[in-house]
């Protein structure tokens, strides 16, 4: 024996109320959708049939109820008990099962999303095809009656009226109703009314605004508006877009100021010019965090709940399609206006550099357009390339620092790519094109362009070097003499990446209990050589004179003063030990100056 499902309607609306729909917000679009999908289906048979999709609120001249008429194509008596009543099944699919492209239902279930805010839902139809008026009461319990009505309607088409569930009136009251309306119909294709109590009605729909104007500053200024009222900013540009094989028009509005590149951004969807949603981080490249997107399209899918968009492979190339789009605006304004691509890079300085990274045209409006911090000051790289046609760029913005002062005293161009995306950028510059060549330029690679000293003068300063090593000893730190410009930096501090992994490992092994000092041990060769380096600058008036000093304390004190200026003007990180010495070389320093005036 056959037998059918039976479905608990409580059940099933439990469901969709706390797992399907975000918000009770959502009946009033289901009703609208199902007004407008009525009247398509009208329409293709009676073009020139008379339009009306109207909203009465609840307590409109003291309704107790909410009701939504429509001159729609009606149902008749069988077609009421088999699609209105009959859980998931719609007249807006094909004999296929598939969705009819014309409407903007499909899975049957939208009717009970009503069961979020009403206790029972009355509809008055009549069928454009003919029979009499029906009137179809359900019940979130399950239950419904059908039956004739008493009086027969005018014209063809529905009245649904909505018997608040008690505590959810406040959803179906004047205030609710209009901003729902607009909010979710505004740009839909007929127009929707909402009734007032004096028998007028207020018109909530209008086209979308990027549809049917010329591209004058009018149309500017409109969509401006629209920005500002539904995004919040006035846009800094506004990029029409198009993607056919969607269905899809709208505006990309440019952010006037920085995003947080890792916010993605909330775009608003209309499909079939019904809002799907106004939060949609999913229609752009994760890159594109520099705009925001209102696009209508009627090839996307919504998911069951309509309020997401289903991740196909159309959603994947329209992505693209969008991504491209925002590119082409780029690279057009590089040709049409470059002082507002150079205004638009200050600002999404990020944003772009992300862009860079996977798409060669930006990456090369990056190079010819986009300042780059160097040793010669701010400017793009192409300028950079025309004196320093190697391209020479520290990793990190400490060893820019270190190394700065020296490199452009030698006459070495430096580039800075310690910022976010800077060494990935050159190095992809690099890659990309045969013709630039850009290489690494790690601190210990300066000892290269100081010049060693002369043998004599070496032989002098052996003695002063043996002290400013002891001093330095205890630092975990290494003395070297050279000779480089410029002379008013008497000491440099150089760490190399590899320096700086063995310190900390001698760090721990200083606190760590004995069998784990023993394993680091075994772990560092405590290699002499890669310890950071105080260079000392022959060439400095300052280091001279200090190398003529008699006094080995006062040689050391003098030692450790440069060591901690040197950290500083680094910007290396101080350990304790570090600031110690700082501090009490300062002290003493001070000491010995002012008994040094006493002594006067
Ligand atoms: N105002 C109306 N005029 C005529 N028919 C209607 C009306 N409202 C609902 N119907 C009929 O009831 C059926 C079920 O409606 P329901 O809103 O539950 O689902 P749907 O609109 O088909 O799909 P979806 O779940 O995607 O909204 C519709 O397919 C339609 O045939």
């Amino acid at each position: 024996m056959d037998l059918s499902f039976q479905v608990d309607l409580r059940g099933v609306v439990d469901l969709l109320s706390h797992h399907l729909y975000s918000s009770p917000r959502v009946y009033l679009r289901e009703l609208l959708q199902n007004a407008v999908d009525a009247t398509t289906a009208r329409r293709a048979t009676e073009p020139a049939a008379a339009i009306e999709i109207r909203l009465e609120p609840l307590g409109l001249n003291e309704s107790p109820m909410l009701r939504i008429h429509d001159t729609g194509i009606g149902l008749t008596e069988h077609e009421v008990h088999t699609l209105l009543a009959t859980i998931g099944r719609s007249s807006k699919r094909d004999d296929l099962g598939f969705a009819r492209h014309e409407f903007l239902g499909q899975f049957g279930i939208g009717l009970l999303s009503c069961f979020l805010v009403a206790d029972e839902i009355h509809v008055v139809t009549r069928s454009a095809t003919g029979g009499p008026t029906m009137v179809w009461r359900g019940y979130a319990d399950g239950r419904y009656s059908l039956e004739k009505a008493e009086q027969e309607r005018e014209t063809p088409g529905t009245t649904v009226s909505l018997v608040p569930r008690p505590g959810m009136e406040r959803w179906l009251q004047d205030e609710s109703v209009r901003e729902l309306a607009a909010h979710y119909g505004g740009l839909l294709p007929f127009d929707v009314l909402v009734a007032n109590a004096d028998g007028t009605s207020d018109l909530v729909t209008s086209p979308p605004p990027w549809v049917g104007r010329p591209a004058d500053s009018t149309r500017t200024e409109l969509l401006g508006d629209y920005c500002e009222k539904y995004f919040g900013f006035r846009p800094f540009d506004i990029i029409d877009l198009s993607v056919p094989e969607a269905g899809l028009t709208g505006c990309a509005f440019v952010l006037p100021f920085s995003a947080n590149p890792a916010e993605r951004g909330a775009h608003r969807v209309y499909l079939k010019r019904m809002l799907l949603t106004d939060r949609t981080p999913d229609l752009l490249p994760e890159w594109a965090f520099f705009a925001r997107v209102v696009v209508d399209a009627s090839e996307l899918r919504p998911t069951a709940s309509r309020e997401a968009l289903y991740e196909d492979e159309l959603l994947e190339s329209t992505r693209t399609a969008l991504g491209e789009q925002l590119r082409l605006w780029l690279v057009r304004l590089s040709v049409t206006a470059p002082h507002r691509l150079q205004e638009f890079f200050d600002i999404h300085d990020l944003g772009v550099k992300a862009l860079a990274l996977h798409d060669d045209e930006t990456l090369k409006l990056v190079e010819r357009w986009m300042p780059f911090e160097t040793t010669l000051g701010p400017m793009p790289l192409a300028e950079f390339r025309r004196t320093h046609p190697v391209i020479r760029y520290s990793r990190t913005v400490d060893n820019f620092r270190q190394i700065a002062a020296v490199a452009t005293a030698q006459g070495i161009g430096v580039v800075n790519g310690g910022y976010v995306y800077a060494t990935d950028l050159l190095e992809r510059i690099g890659q990309t094109n045969s013709g630039i060549h850009v290489e690494p330029l790690e601190p210990g690679a300066v000892t290269t362009y100081l010049d060693t000293l002369d043998n004599h003068v070496e032989l002098r300063m052996a003695a002063f070097l043996q002290t400013a090593r002891a001093a330095l000893d205890r630092l975990n730190c290494d003395a070297e003499i050279r000779e480089f410009s410029p002379a008013s930096l008497p000491a440099l501090y150089l760490s190399d990446p590899n320096a700086r992994h063995v310190q900390r490992l001698r760090e721990t092994q200083e606190t760590a209990d004995p069998l784990w000092a023993g394993v680091l041990g075994a772990l560092d060769d405590l290699d002499q050589s890669s310890r950071p380096q105080l260079i000392l600058n022959y060439r400095s008036p300052l280091v001279r004179r200090i190398a003529g000093l008699t006094d080995p304390g006062l040689v050391t004190l003098v030692i450790e003063s440069l060591y901690g200026q040197a950290l500083l003007s680094g910007h290396h990180p101080l350990r304790a030990q570090d600031t110690a010495v700082l501090n009490r070389s300062f002290l003493e320093m001070i000491d010995r100056a002012v008994r040094g005036s006493d002594d006067d």
